[in-house]
């Protein structure tokens, strides 16, 4: 009835990502953009500390850099906790009682806590829009593009694409930018959106940007090499470059420490990708390695 452990998974890749049916593009002028449910409650379902919830957080807070670049309100949306049955309506059928009426388990991640002038919406079913202010708030600004990230990719994070789209609201899903209840969830719930309702994108597609210009660390064959031995405690010297690192103990956990790392800097490198060929030249190939 309640929330489920998800497992960690990685992040899609900009590579992975499906098809979108039309070819809008954010307009920095036209949006605004939605953090969705990540609430500590939410969230407990995850190990914060590995993927893909650390690349959301990383992926929210390039995204809300971006927002105040270039003057694209930033709303929040979280249900309140300690809700009566009255108040969860069905909600409570599926998902029992809800967020407990416990200000810790309600408030935002701190990882990702709202900024001064940051709207946050109470929220009460699946889509943002129903029962909030967001229609509202878009219209007022006259704003007709809405940029998602947040949890749960397959419930509310795609019900608000919907109901946009159902309002003539452009919705953009970012998809290494919302996190679910596993890959599976993830991707299919980005697949239905690119095909129904809206725009699947990436966090370097929409603030524009490449990847090493984002840190300006170059990747060398030397840097993948120090940052292998780093993870198996290792001497760089002792690393080889043609063999199979995981013969070396590097096992999936510390595989997609290393896909998550290099991805938040940018690289548009995938967790499968580097596990098909794990060997320090390959991946030299992937990375663009000088
Ligand atoms: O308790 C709830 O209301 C929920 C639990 C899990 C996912 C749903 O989006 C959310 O409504
Ligand atoms: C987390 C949540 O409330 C949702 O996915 O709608």
């Amino acid at each position: 009835m309640g929330l489920p452990r998800i497992p960690s998974y990685p992040m899609p890749a900009a590579a992975e990502l499906p098809a979108n049916r039309v070819d809008w593009t954010v307009d920095p002028s036209r949006a605004v953009l939605l953090v969705h449910d990540l609430q500590n409650h939410f969230l407990s379902a995850f190990d914060t500390s590995a993927a893909p919830v650390t690349e959301l957080f990383a992926n929210v807070n390039r995204l809300r850099a971006w927002a105040a670049e270039h003057g694209v309100p930033v709303v929040y949306s979280a249900q309140p906790g300690g809700q009566s049955a009255e108040q969860r309506g069905l909600q409570q059928d599926f998902w029992g009682p809800g967020i407990p009426d416990d200000p810790r388990a309600a408030a935002v991640a701190d990882a990702v806590a709202p900024a001064e002038g940051d709207r946050l919406l109470t929220k009460w079913k699946y889509s943002a829009f129903v029962r909030t202010e967001l229609d509202e708030l878009l219209r007022e600004q006259g704003r007709d593009e809405l940029v998602i990230t947040g949890v749960y990719t397959h419930i509310g994070v795609q019900a608000t694409a919907c109901d946009a789209w159902m309002r003539d609201i452009r919705a953009f899903v970012v998809a290494d930018a919302v996190a679910d209840f596993g890959a599976d969830e993830h991707r299919a719930a980005l697949t239905w959106v690119a095909g129904r309702c809206g725009v699947v994108t990436g966090t370097d597609a929409v603030v524009g940007r490449r990847g090493r210009e984002v840190t300006g660390m170059a990747f060398t064959v030397e840097r993948i090499r120090a940052e292998v031995a780093d993870l198996l405690g290792e001497d760089p010297a002792d690393i080889p470059l043609d063999e199979n690192l995981a013969d070396w103990g590097l096992d999936s956990v510390r595989l997609m420490a290393l896909a998550e790392r290099w991805r938040a800097e940018g690289a548009e490198v995938a967790f499968l990708q580097l596990a098909e060929r794990p060997a320090v030249e390959a991946w030299a190939e992937l990375l663009g390695a000088s």
